[in-house]
């Protein structure tokens, strides 16, 4: 996890904040435009005390009104004049700062589908909030602010020390005198700034996780009473942020203390030379009001550096951890035979960018050739079970348990010889984030699911089976070996060709923020409608759809919390087999349904399993009858393969695991 330990690359500030050329660069017109018309208003300001030295020498000591009158309103038309121009600046940098921050956030979300699932493995999803929301906000102010007014107060403070230099030097000495100790601040707190707000900002990420995690989880911390021990987790972590942001105030006003202190003393010393200047007649009132204004016009653009300089460096530390995000590689799209050209492959929306579909996790799938025996096979399911049904189903599955497995299996029409189904050869496995001397999590891996035959795979906990089935659609890639589907390397298809022909539904099924019937049609192409949506919702027995508020068009919850764990897992598999996948992965996905739903379920599922390759991964006999065959996943090999009969007789861990499930060992 990306914590508060992340290493800071050892940057600079401004190499940092020079990354963001590229999205700065279409508003560079604008942006430049603005801080043009920001210097040029900043002058105007500085025509002021020009103004006012005129009026003390002149109309003034001269003791004439229309003059004073003159140089007052000379005086309004700059102060207006000055608004003006700082108010068009803001109109010309606000929309093109917000389209700069819209589009790196785009960019951000499109990278994190992109990403490897290892990747997400490794990241507190609150780093990546953070990152994508509160930091992104940092390096929009930094844009609007500190970029065009570092440059401004710059441009602004050496015109006015030029100014007073011409009119007195020694006076423009004096106020000059600050100036290195002031530099020396500012290059020692950037440094130190620079730690504390990288800490600050990891804070914030952990933080937004541990909120995150709160949210997700409050039933399991109502239900525990854990929100004692989380509340405490909340405040230590939040009290470390409120620990450094006093830091990061303490620097702040270290600072501000100096920028600030400095430059008064210098004006204060300016002041009693010059009045003795005046006194001496050495130097006209007039020159010394001006000499005074100017300084004092100074102020804010000196002063304000201090803030500016944090503002800049704490995007700086945003634009570094956005980078951190970006800079990490993306899936490989993988060969780039097209869809069309591989064997039985759907061209499934290939027009469109991979991150625009459903994520895989969601359990994507294929447009197969409509064919008539898959047809065929579609319209043999039985969309209604009735209770007589049911029980029939039941009684039809009792007696084929076991038994008749192989018998089933024959009478699965085989099809074509080009079809090579599914194939693991010699795969080995290690998680990227494991230790280097751990054992593989599995190793050398040769197992062939048939076309057309479903495979259960059984094995204890964590023996590696929901690892074996995110191999197929390369949510991890291989570590040696290779996995083929129908002859074709898995890593030679493009991971749209390869999302196109496989369909997976998980354990712990995910559903989105939109309607019923959007969760279930992500699994299909974009041409699937209402019958397809139905069909899908038949076969995983997810009728009770029809009877939510809104039919199919009701949303569910963030991640479906409105609905059942059984509920939510038949949607899952509605998603997985609507798209008629090709190839079927399915981890378990009936473990949270009850008996009489997972037998309605399994007889329907058995039609369309008839003309599917699959790979099940199984815990109970139920489940592990709707298979034709069996695999023993044992010690991260396969230890044997036979139908469940078989492997009752022959094989003591499975018939172990088989009978420990009844026992409700799960
Ligand atoms: N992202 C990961 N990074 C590192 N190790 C992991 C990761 N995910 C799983 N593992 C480890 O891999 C092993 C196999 O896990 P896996 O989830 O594949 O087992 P499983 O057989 O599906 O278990 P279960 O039946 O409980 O679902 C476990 O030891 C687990 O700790």
């Amino acid at each position: 996890m990306a914590t508060t330990s992340a290493p800071a690359p050892d940057r600079s500030a401004v190499r940092s904040l020079l990354r963001l050329w590229p999205y700065v660069r279409p508003a560079r017109a604008r942006l430049f435009s603005a801080a043009f018309v920001a210097i040029v208003a900043s002058s105007t300001g500085l025509v002021i005390p020009l103004v006012l030295k005129w009026l003390v020498d002149g109309p003034v000591a001269d003791r004439d009104p229309a003059g004073v009158w003159l140089g007052a309103l000379f005086l309004l038309l700059l102060g207006f004049a000055e608004a003006l121009l700082f108010g068009l600046r803001r109109w010309l940098v606000a929309r093109p700062l917000a389209h700069v921050e819209a589009s790196m956030r785009a960019d951000l979300y499109r990278h994190l589908q992109r990403l490897p699932v290892s990747f997400h493995d490794r990241w507190a999803s609150g780093q990546l909030l953070s990152r994508g929301i509160a930091d992104l906000g940092l390096v929009r102010m930094f844009l609007a602010f500190p970029l065009t007014f570092l440059l401004v107060n710059g441009v602004t403070i050496v015109i006015g020390v030029i100014i007073m230099l011409l009119q007195d030097w020694t006076l423009g000495l004096v106020i000059l005198g600050p100036a290195v100790p002031v530099m020396v601040t500012c290059v020692v707190f950037e440094k130190r700034y620079a730690e504390v707000a990288r800490r600050a900002q990891d804070q914030v990420g952990d933080l937004t996780t541990v909120v995150e995690e709160s949210v997700l989880g409050i039933r399991v911390i109502k239900g525990f009473g854990r929100h004692r021990s989380q509340a405490r987790a909340f405040r230590d972590l939040s009290g470390k942020l409120r620990g450094t942001e006093l830091r990061k105030a303490r620097l702040l006003a270290t600072i501000w203390g100096v920028i600030v202190t400095l430059p008064e003393m210098a004006i204060g010393a300016a002041l009693v030379v010059g009045v003795v200047q005046v006194a001496d007649g050495g130097l006209s009132a007039g020159t010394l009001v001006a000499f005074l204004s100017t300084a004092l016009a100074l102020r804010w653009p000196v002063e304000s550096i201090g803030f500016l300089l944090a503002m800049s460096q704490e995007a700086a530390t945003a634009t570094e951890r956005y980078f951190e995000v970006m800079d990490e590689e993306v899936e490989e799209p993988g060969a780039a035979g097209s869809p069309a050209s591989l064997p039985g492959g759907g061209a499934r929306d290939s027009a469109s960018p991979p991150e625009d579909r459903a994520p895989v996790v969601a359990g994507t799938s294929a447009s197969l050739p409509a064919g008539p025996a898959r047809d065929s096979a579609f319209l043999r399911e039985n969309p209604a079970h009735d209770s007589a049904s049911l029980s029939e189903d039941r009684a039809r599955d009792s007696a084929s348990r076991g038994a008749d497995a192989p018998a089933r299996a024959a009478s699965v029409v085989r099809p074509p010889a080009a079809r090579a189904g599914l194939r693991f050869h010699g795969v080995t496995f290690r998680y990227p984030d494991a230790p280097a001397d751990s054992p593989p999590v599995l190793q050398h891996i040769d197992l062939h699911v048939r076309p057309g035959e479903s495979m259960a795979l059984v094995g204890a906990t964590g023996s590696g089976k929901t690892t074996l089935t995110a191999l197929i659609p390369r949510l991890y890639e291989v570590t040696s070996g290779r996995i083929t589907l129908d002859g074709v390397g898995v890593t030679e298809l493009s991971r749209d060709a390869l999302r196109a022909k496989v369909a997976v539904a998980f354990e712990e099924p995910t559903l989105f923020s939109a309607a019923v019937g959007d969760n279930v049609l992500m699994g299909a192409d974009g041409t699937a409608g209402t019958a397809e949506l139905e069909r899908a919702l038949a076969v995983a027995q997810a009728d009770f759809v029809h009877a939510l508020p809104q039919g199919t068009d009701t949303q569910v919850g963030e991640q479906g919390l409105s609905l059942s764990g059984g509920q939510r897992q038949r949607l899952a598999l509605a998603r997985a087999v609507v798209g008629r996948p090709e190839f079927l992965v399915l981890d378990d996905p009936l473990s949270a349904l009850d008996v009489h739903t997972e037998a309605a379920v399994e007889a329907a599922l058995r039609d369309v399993l008839a003309d599917t390759t699959a790979l099940i991964v199984a815990h109970r006999p139920s489940t592990v009858l709707l298979a034709d065959r069996v695999a023993l996943l044992s010690g991260g090999r396969i230890a044997a393969v036979g139908t469940h009969q078989e492997l009752l007789r022959t094989n003591a861990e499975y018939a172990h695991l088989m009978s420990g499930e009844e026992e409700g060992a799960r």
